[in-house]
C-alpha cells in the first residue's frame, strides 16, 4: 500500500529561524512559506535529493501545530508523510482494519494540491502518518 516517503514534517516556533539554519547553515534550498488556512499551517519546503522536509508553522487560533508546540515549544518532527496510489482505496482498507483514520475521513487537499490524510499517531509507533494521493 504505501509507496515512496513524500515528506518529513517539523513543526518549529520560528520559521524565519528554521528556513535560516537550513538554507544558511545546512546549505539546503527551501521554498517560499504558503499559508494553507484550510490546515491552520504555514508550510516551507526542504527540497532534498530524495525527498522532502516540511516546516510547520502554526496558522490561526485552533492550528494542530499549535497544540504541537505547547507539548513541544522547541519544535520536532511532527509527521512523516507516504504516497498511496489510491487514497480511497487505501482509507477504506485502513479503516477496515481498525485503524483510526483522523477528521471526518474524507481527505483534504495538501500542499501539493493532492488528496491526504492523516491516520492517529496511536495505531502507527506514536508517529502521525500523513497519506497523500500519489
Ligand atoms: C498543508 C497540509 C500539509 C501537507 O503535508 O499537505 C500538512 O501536513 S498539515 C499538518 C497539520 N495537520 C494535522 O496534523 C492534522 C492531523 N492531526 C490531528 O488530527 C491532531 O493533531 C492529532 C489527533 C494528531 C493530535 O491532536 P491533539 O494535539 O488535539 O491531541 P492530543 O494533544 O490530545 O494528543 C493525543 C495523543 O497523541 C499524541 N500526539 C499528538 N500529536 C502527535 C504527533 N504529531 N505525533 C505523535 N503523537 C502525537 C499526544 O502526545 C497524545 O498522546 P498521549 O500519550 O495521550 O499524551
Ligand atoms: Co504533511
Amino acid at each position: 500500500m504505501i509507496g515512496r516517503l513524500n515528506h518529513v514534517a517539523i513543526a518549529v516556533p520560528d520559521l524565519n529561524a528554521a528556513v535560516a539554519q537550513y538554507s544558511d547553515v545546512l546549505g539546503a534550498e527551501v521554498t517560499e512559506a504558503v499559508d494553507q488556512p484550510d490546515h491552520g499551517v504555514t508550510v516551507v519546503f526542504v527540497n532534498l535529493p530524495n525527498t522532502k522536509i516540511e516546516f510547520l508553522y502554526p496558522l490561526g487560533e485552533n492550528s494542530p501545530i499549535g497544540n504541537f508546540l505547547e507539548k513541544n515549544p522547541a519544535g520536532g518532527i511532527h509527521h512523516i508523510c507516504y504516497e498511496v496510489d489510491d487514497i480511497i482505496a487505501a482509507r477504506d482498507k485502513l479503516k477496515a482494519e481498525g485503524a483510526r483514520v483522523l477528521g471526518d475521513g474524507e481527505p483534504k487537499i495538501g500542499a501539493h494540491n493532492k488528496p491526504v490524510l492523516f491516520l492517529h499517531p496511536k495505531d502507527f509507533c506514536g508517529t502521525l502518518v500523513e497519506l497523500e494521493q500519489a
